[in-house]
Parts: structure tokens; sequence; C-alpha cells
């Protein structure tokens, strides 16, 4: 069996306290626990904000300069990928930058190969901003900038094409395209964090991104906390295969899963309903889409 086909993933799902430190200790231990059940694996992936309270006025005082890799959460993710030769997309971490003498924050996905190396990071596109009266209102662009680059890697000899998105980022079908024309990619990996009151979304937009791309899809929250004084986050991390059917997915606790990818069913998948070669990229114009 050529080995190269098949991709073995885990999500981790992780409380988030109020104690930076205390969430960095917890996910290592959390990942070490994982790695000794699943010794296979070699992407591990986890959850929007998991070491940070998702509250727009807690996120200055929770960021970091990622760019040293000194930071607490880079350095952890860094060292433990580079122990474990495991590739981690490591959720999001709130990332603070000097810009022309200004300080920005974005909410900003780092991904390290199986060497440590940072090799790459995505800042969230589309920030999350909603009003839904008496439910719910948030506001990231109260103190985020908004990122405005697309960033997609590949492991296995390049058969599996990796392309990250932010939670609120899932609900533009615009970005998937783009990873999916000009990336070419067969993995979307989503570190999100749904709440109480669209947490009903979650699970149709894993699914409709796996049947735009016909692509395997992540979704890695992290796990519910009823008493948060923050937001309440939905849980429920999953794995979709690019038929769009639910092949690993955890409920809101704390707890991990793991799954393995085969490059085949992608290729079937594609060929069997042709999708993606039946675009009729000389018909539509994407500017028309620009005009209100
Ligand atoms: N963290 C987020 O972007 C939340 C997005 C969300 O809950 C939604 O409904 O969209």
């Amino acid at each position: 069996m050529d080995q190269n086909k098949k991709l073995t993933v885990g999500i981790i799902q992780s409380k988030v306290t109020q104690n930076k430190q205390e969430n960095i200790e917890t996910m290592k231990k959390t990942m070490g626990e994982f790695i000794e059940k699943y010794p296979k694996t070699e992407l591990l992936v986890l959850g929007e904000c998991w070491g940070t309270p998702y509250n727009t006025k807690k996120f200055k005082q929770y960021s970091e300069n990622i760019e040293k890799q000194k930071s607490p959460s880079v350095k952890m993710l860094s060292e433990f990928a580079k122990n474990h030769e495991i590739y981690i997309i490591g959720g999001t971490i709130i990332e603070k930058v000097k810009e022309e003498n200004e300080t920005k924050l974005y909410n900003t996905c780092c991904v390290f190969d199986s060497k440590g190396e940072l090799i790459g990071k995505y800042r969230k596109i589309h920030l999350f901003n909603i009003d839904i009266p008496n439910k719910i209102t948030f506001k990231e662009s109260e103190t985020l900038s908004a990122g405005k680059k697309t960033f997609a890697f590949s492991m296995k000899n390049g058969n599996f094409k990796i392309g990250i998105g932010i939670c609120f980022d899932m609900r533009f079908p615009e970005l998937t395209a783009l990873y999916s024309h000009i990336h070419n990619i067969n993995l979307m990996v989503y570190p999100g964090a749904f709440n109480m009151t669209t947490g009903v979304h979650w699970g149709l937009y894993g699914k409709v991104r796996a049947l735009d791309t016909q692509s395997y899809v992540i979704l890695a929250s992290p796990a519910r906390d009823e008493n948060s004084p923050d937001y309440v986050a939905w849980g429920h991390s999953s794995i979709f295969d690019p038929f769009a059917s639910i092949v690993s997915e955890l409920d809101h606790n704390p707890g991990f899963i793991s799954y393995t990818l085969d490059l085949d069913v992608i290729l079937q998948t594609r060929q069997q309903i042709p999708v993606l070669k039946g675009k009729r990229f000389d018909f539509y114009d994407v500017s028309e889409l620009k005009k209100d």
C-alpha cells in the first residue's frame, strides 16, 4: 500500500480558562496523551483561540508576538511538532504586530512542520461581526484587523494539499473557491468556535464546504464551557469526507479524535461526480459579483 496516499490526522478539543499558562499546559498534556494513543498521527489540528478567552476586550492582554518563536504558545507547539515529528495546525492565537507605528491584532493560525518550523500562517480574513438581538452580539472588528492572504501547504509528497480558513470564514464560499481553484486543495481545515445560537450551522457548513470542494473538511473547536464568562463555544469538532459524510465527530466535551484520510476517496468522488472538472470559467464573470 502506498502510505503517501493516506494521512492520519487528529483534532484536540480542549477547555479554555482565563489562565493562559494553564491552557498551554493542558493543551500540551492532552496532545501528549493523544500521541501516546495514536502514535501514527501525522497532522494535529487545534481549535480557534484554544489558549485565549474569546472576548474582544481580552484579546490584547492575551496576544503574542508570533515572529519571536519564544512566544509561549508558538514555542510549545513548535517544540511538540519537532519532538513528535508531526505537523501541527495550531488553531488560533491572537497575534500582536507592529505595523507603521501602530500595534495591530490578528486572529492567526500558525502551521508547523515535523521539524518544528513555522512554515506559514493564516490571518482570519472575514472578521466575525454579528448582532442577533437578545441572543448574541459579537464584533471582532472592535479590536482585530482582517487578514489579506490565503495560506495553503502540502503533505505526503504533495498528495494532500491543505487550505486554512478560520471559523466565520467558512460562511464565505468565495474563499473556499479560491482555495479550490488556485491552490488545488483537497483538505480544508477551519479552526473555529461557533456558539450556542449559530451552532446549528456548524455541521451544515462542514458538509457544504466538503461538497463545494469535493475535499475532506476538518472543523476544530474548543470544548463547550457553559460557565464561561466570555463566550460559550459549540464544540462538536468534526471531520467530513469529500462526499460530505461526517466520518468522525466529538460532542461538546473536552476530547480528541483520530481519523485516516484516503487520497483514493477524494479521487473516486471527483471522478464519479465531476463537479470540479465541469466548472465553466468561460461563463462566470466574477466581477459581476462585486456589483451592489
Ligand atoms: N469565531 C467565529 O468566527 C464564530 C463564527 C460563528 O459563530 C458563526 O456563526 O459564523
